[in-house]
């Protein structure tokens, strides 16, 4: 049977794919957050005419024409306006922020005003009108929509939304990925390491890339090849919610590849087992209920790039992010073999160049070395029998955010 096509893995991947509710978060922990809904203004800013600097409250027709005298009759400050209003030939002292007293219609700047010892104030240049005052709703008036559905909330945004007058935030629900490592030969860091025996890595580098795009993680830790044990584990992960289920190794044809039947075990309705693709020919990927299971290969790189191609985006619709691989065109620096029915993500390094992009393809590419994966900074994406390419020909290249 032909192997299933990476686009079309990834279509069935997201089939039905939906984000997941709102929930209401303090403003303060909003920040990565995605907007669940529209946010409007409740309030006004500045919600008075303010100004905008140190000076003088003043009429433009008092200082049109210089020698300008004026008496200063109160001052008004940030958090205290002046209660009075202002009349022909008078000045208010104001500092910047302060709501600009009635009658007044321009800022004289203190630089160009001189107080006088007998409580007058002479100003020494004209100003046009209007000068240095924000009126109010300048920033946004209220009932205006502010925030779009969909945004990612960072510094800016937040502050905003606090400038408004909101203390929660309707946001996306964080996915939640579990994670579940199988393997006799897995210890984690740190824990004694038979002479047979690896430390298993896969967990740390998936989490880290489902939680850089939104997701909260439950780890389920490392689970012995026995088929039991790991239906249990797949069903703890059903039982605490999990939108979706990583599993790392096990997933390929060997006598020890005990996940597919675990999972079947488990009650899962297969979708797929095996894509045409390069690093990670054996990804697997079914449905138990609502979570979504994708079985990644044990190789480290297999594992992480199958994570790239396929949790990425699955996390992203989760949690309502956008989210657009970064496919560019590039010069390769060395030439590539013919390729066969799958479909290739060279692990390269891609540099500008005088002329564009130029992708070095490293030349060891076995998928257990993180070494190269660690060192690049893209893939050179090879179609299905594509013929051999020259050093000089274009390219197509993923690059890893
Ligand atoms: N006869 C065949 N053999 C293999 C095939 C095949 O088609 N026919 N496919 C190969 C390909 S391609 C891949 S990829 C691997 C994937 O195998 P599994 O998913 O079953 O992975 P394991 O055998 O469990 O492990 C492979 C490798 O990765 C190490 N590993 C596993 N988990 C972790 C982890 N959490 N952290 C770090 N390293 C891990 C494991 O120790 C192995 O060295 O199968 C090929 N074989
Ligand atoms: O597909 Mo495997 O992931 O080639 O090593």
């Amino acid at each position: 049977m032909p192997l299933l096509p990476v686009d079309e893995a990834l279509e069935r991947i997201l089939e039905g794919v939906k984000p997941l509710p709102a929930e209401m978060v303090r403003i303060n922990e909003a920040d990565g957050r995605i907007l669940a809904e529209q946010i409007k203004a409740q309030r006004t800013q500045p919600p008075f005419n303010a100004s905008a600097m140190d000076g003088f409250a003043v009429r433009a027709q008092d200082v049109a024409s210089l020698p300008a005298t004026l008496s200063l009759i109160g001052e008004s400050v940030a958090g205290r306006r002046f209660d009075g209003s202002l009349g022909a030939g008078q000045a208010v002292r104001i500092f910047t922020g302060a709501p600009v007293p009635e009658g007044a219609d321009t800022i004289l700047i203190q630089e160009n005003a001189r107080t006088l010892p007998n409580g007058q104030v002479e100003a020494v240049q004209a100003v046009e009108k209007g000068r240095h005052i924000r009126r109010a709703g300048l920033d946004f008036n209220e009932g205006d929509a502010l925030l779009d559905e969909g945004r990612l909330m960072g510094p800016p945004a937040i502050g905003l939304a606090a400038a408004a007058g909101h203390t929660r935030l309707p946001v996306t629900e964080r996915p939640l990925v579990a994670i579940l490592a199988t393997g006799d030969e897995l210890v984690l860091p740190g824990e004694p390491c038979g002479p047979d025996q690896i430390v298993a890595s896969n967990g740390f580098a998936i989490g880290a890339l489902a939680k850089a795009e939104g997701a909260r993680i439950l780890d389920l830790g490392i689970v012995r090849d026995d088929t039991a044990a790991i239906t249990t584990a797949v069903k703890r992960a059903h039982h605490a919610g999990a939108q979706v289920l990583v599993t790392l190794g096990g997933a390929s044809v060997g006598a020890r590849d005990l996940v597919r039947q675990a999972l079947l075990d488990a009650g899962l309705s297969m979708g797929f087992w095996k894509i045409a693709m390069r690093p990670g020919k054996p990804l697997m990927f079914g449905r138990l209920g609502e979570m979504r299971v994708l079985g990644l290969p044990g190789n480290p790189v297999s594992s992480l790039v199958c994570a790239h191609l396929f949790l990425r985006p699955l996390v992203a619709r989760l949690g309502r992010r956008s989210f657009t691989p970064d496919l560019r065109s590039a010069v390769l620096s060395a030439p590539l073999k013919e390729n066969d029915e799958r479909r290739d993500y060279i692990r390269a390094s891609v540099a500008a160049g005088p002329e564009g992009l130029i992708a070095t393809p490293f030349p060891v590419q076995d998928s257990s070395m993180l070494t190269t994966l660690a060192a690049a900074n893209a893939l050179i994406v090879r179609e299905p029998e594509a013929p051999a390419a020259e050093a000089g020909a274009r390219c197509r290249v993923l690059m890893l955010g």
